[in-house]
């Protein structure tokens, strides 16, 4: 791809994005593509609803610390309180804050719609003391999760349906009634007499009419709020199988993508950059390539084994499967070998040589492989995934030797779509562990974003 078509390419897929946890002011800071951006789908929306004080917010912040890695945004409902006019502002004890009519649901449609088209957005600053929205707005950006969080969040149809996962946090009346006292008075400066009126006359009405009707919507309800820890770590648990999960898993689930965080993007990032020296290439490739393996043995069986600890207690743990052996795709596979023999001592290690004539013609050359393969299970080495035809080509031959194709784990840092297509298809009962899907190839059947030849950069074979 020639230099200007880069520039395009580049000035497409960034620009300054903001962590969705901050406001702009506080941290800028430049973040690369979000889910809706880098082809990984719409960000997921989680809704939690639940009265006021019920811990709604704190659940929130729990459920963000846990998702550490990831890019999430909270988004409140208060923000989209319609501002009170003048005389509504005087009289501002007379006015229903807990009923749905009291937030502009259209301007929330309007951010989230933004927000899923990968736009950075406004959100109104709401003032509590001040009963109104004010200046500066919040700058949010499109980010992998949002979560939107409120009273009535559940209310309106249209804004449940944006949700992949819906929680109410169930709370019992005494306990929201004694915080929102004790936040009232403390934190908004108002006088315990108004908080009691306000509460008897709109608050509970608002939350038997309208709040209590939601929860069947809910797909999970929390009781005892951010004091749930089980439930909050199996919703963390959630949110993150669902985020790993690219498209084409959903096609082929012997597909494994491992899940992506700063680290792995990190790293993706150094060894994908024309610039990147050869040491930090090789650093940046076998910190990815043990990740992969590592990942890779975790799809092998086991079976149970009891040891006993120095304690003298006994340790119910698992036994590693013995019947083993590495074959890497000569030669960009053979970086992946020191991986493999430094989590698992002793392996036998095949080597198979396909020599690619354009991109169609692919023949064998060479194999060197275990006589007794077929009784193995084979993690099979290949640090790109690209048309897939040099990986049919090697895999027909395992299966040619013996090996059951259930017992084939096919272990590469990227893989095309392309490939990933002509593999399973063809070879439905492989597992393929990655580390990146890329968008696709080029006219010279070239992945892309891809990291150039790899085996050139990583044996130092290239021009430089
Ligand atoms: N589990 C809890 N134990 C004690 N205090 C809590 C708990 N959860 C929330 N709070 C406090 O109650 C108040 C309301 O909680 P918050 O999470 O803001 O509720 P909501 O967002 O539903 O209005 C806050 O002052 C918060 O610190
Ligand atoms: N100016 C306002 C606006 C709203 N409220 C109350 O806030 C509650 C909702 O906030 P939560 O964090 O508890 O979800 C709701 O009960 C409103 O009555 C207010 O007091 N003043
Ligand atoms: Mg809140």
């Amino acid at each position: 791809m020639g230099s200007r078509a880069a520039e395009e390419r580049m000035e497409k897929s960034t620009g300054v994005h903001f962590s969705g946890l901050r406001l702009e002011e506080d941290h800028p800071t430049t973040s690369s593509a979000t889910a809706a951006q880098n082809g990984r789908g719409e960000p997921f929306v989680i809704g939690v609803a639940g009265g006021a004080s019920s811990g709604k917010t704190t659940v929130c912040d729990m459920i963000i610390e846990q998702l550490h890695d990831q890019r999430v945004v909270l988004i409140n409902q208060e923000s989209f309180y319609h501002n009170l006019s003048e005389e509504e502002l005087t009289q501002v004890d007379d006015y229903n804050f807990d009923h749905p009519d009291a937030f502009d649901t259209e301007k929330l449609l309007y951010c989230m719609e933004n927000l899923k088209h990968g736009h950075v957005v406004d959100i109104p600053n709401y003032d509590f003391r001040a009963n109104k929205s004010i200046l500066p707005a919040r700058k949010v950006n499109p980010s992998d999760v949002i979560i939107l969080e409120g009273i009535l969040i559940f209310h309106d149809p249209r804004v449940r349906d944006l949700m992949s996962m819906k929680i109410f946090v169930d709370t019992d009346a005494d306990v929201r009634l004694a915080r929102r006292i004790r936040r009232d008075t403390v934190e908004k400066g108002r006088d315990i007499g108004t908080v009691l009126d306000q509460y008897s006359k709109f608050v509970k009405p608002a939350f038997d009419d309208f709040i209590l009707p939601t929860k069947k919507y809910a797909d999970i309800i929390i009781p005892r709020g951010g004091d749930n820890h089980v439930a909050i770590d199996l919703i963390v648990q959630h949110i993150c199988t669902k985020l790993g999960q690219h498209d084409l898993c959903k096609i082929y689930p012997n597909l494994y993508v491992i899940q992506s965080t700063f680290q792995i993007r990190g790293m993706h990032t150094l060894i994908r950059d024309a610039q990147t020296t050869k040491h930090d290439f090789i650093f940046y490739s076998d910190r990815l390539i043990r990740l992969v393996v590592e990942h890779g043995l975790g799809h092998l069986p086991f079976t149970e084994k009891q040891v006993i600890t120095p304690t003298g207690s006994v340790y119910t743990g698992v036994e590693f499967c013995k019947r083993l052996c590495g074959v890497s795709v000569i030669r960009s596979g053979e970086s992946m070998e020191n991986a493999l023999r430094a989590c698992c001592k002793g392996i036998k290690i095949g080597k198979i040589l396909i020599h690619r004539e354009g991109d169609n013609g692919q023949q064998l050359i060479y194999q060197n492989l275990p006589k007794d393969i077929s009784d193995r299970h084979v993690l099979l080495l290949d640090p790109i995934l690209g048309t897939g035809n040099s990986a049919v080509q090697a895999i027909a031959l395992l299966l040619q030797k013996g090996v059951q194709e259930a017992n084939i784990i096919f272990l590469n840092l990227i893989s095309a779509p392309q490939g990933v297509h002509v593999v399973c298809k063809r070879f439905p009962r492989i597992k393929i562990v990655t580390s990146e899907i890329e968008f696709g190839l080029n006219d010279d059947f070239r992945v892309i974003p891809g990291m150039g030849e790899f085996g050139d950069r990583y044996f130092g074979t290239d021009d430089d």
